[in-house]
């Protein structure tokens, strides 16, 4: 299964960036995080999107956008998305660390680093980059969702934990998630159904939590469908996939 391969892969970059001392180093990057949260939150007029920069994915191959993750920036940001996600992991998404630093220099909207983290070694590395948020994946992280929050908030990094089944979406409420992403796609199948997001959302009642609706979202249509069930949409494949990134865009923003 791709989904077992690629922790296997994160598991080893994990151990090689703990050899070579990441957790001994400063964890102060310099920069002054934004919220996350606070930005879906202050987002009344529009739907929030995080719009996301990812050159591949397991699912799509090669997606067509190949402007630089800096250049996307700009254009997501003109094109009025509430934050960015940028992908950071390499064999299967096209993606690698420097290019948050490379989408920062553009723009001042939250970013959130999306990446199979499975130790804690990728958290402290995550907090000396200008990220803002990162993702956490329950099924993958287990039993060290707590831990892995605490981590995240004592780094100025918010966690938007990914959830898949009910099961997971009770463990994050109980680990104190305050943002909650509801991934439409089955990372055993890699298929999407986003009639997930509703499913899973009548479960999240508590009212200081937000909820993400993750993958598949594909037409201002489906945006609207979602809109009642979710604080915010997390758009990669249909945006880097289009012919133009600011009309797309906007199409989801204000569907
Ligand atoms: O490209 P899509 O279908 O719009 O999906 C975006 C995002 O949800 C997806 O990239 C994603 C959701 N969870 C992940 C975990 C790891 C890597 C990628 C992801």
């Amino acid at each position: 299964m791709i989904i077992d391969d690629i922790i296997n892969e994160a598991g080893i970059r994990a151990s090689a960036l703990k050899e070579s001392g990441g957790k001994e180093r400063e964890n102060d990057s310099g920069y002054k995080p934004v919220s996350l949260k606070s930005a879906i939150k202050k987002c009344s007029d529009k739907n929030a999107v995080i719009a996301e920069i990812k050159y591949r994915s397991p699912a799509e191959g090669n997606l067509k956008t190949t402007l630089a993750p800096g250049s996307i920036a700009k254009v997501y940001e003109s094109g009025g998305c509430t934050a960015i996600s940028v992908l950071t992991e390499s064999t299967y998404f096209g993606g690698n660390l420097e290019n948050i630093n490379l989408a920062r220099i553009s723009t001042r909207l939250p970013i959130l680093r999306k990446d199979f983290i499975v130790d804690e070694a990728q958290i402290i590395e995550t907090g000396k980059t200008p990220a803002d948020a990162l993702l956490l994946i329950a099924g993958v992280v287990k039993e060290n969702l707590k831990d892995y929050i605490a981590l995240s908030e004592s780094l100025s990094l918010e966690a938007l934990v990914e959830v898949h089944t009910v099961k997971e979406a009770e463990e994050a409420i109980k680990s104190g998630a305050e943002l909650i992403g509801i991934n439409n796609r089955d990372l055993k199948t890699m298929k999407t159904d986003i009639s997930k997001t509703a499913e899973i959302s009548c479960l999240i009642q508590d009212a200081g939590v937000l909820k993400v609706s993750e993958s598949g979202i594909k037409t201002p249509e489906d945006v609207i469908k979602l809109k009642k069930h979710c604080d915010a949409f997390l758009i990669g494949t249909s945006l880097m996939n289009s012919d133009s990134l600011k009309s797309t865009l906007e199409g989801f923003v204000f569907a």
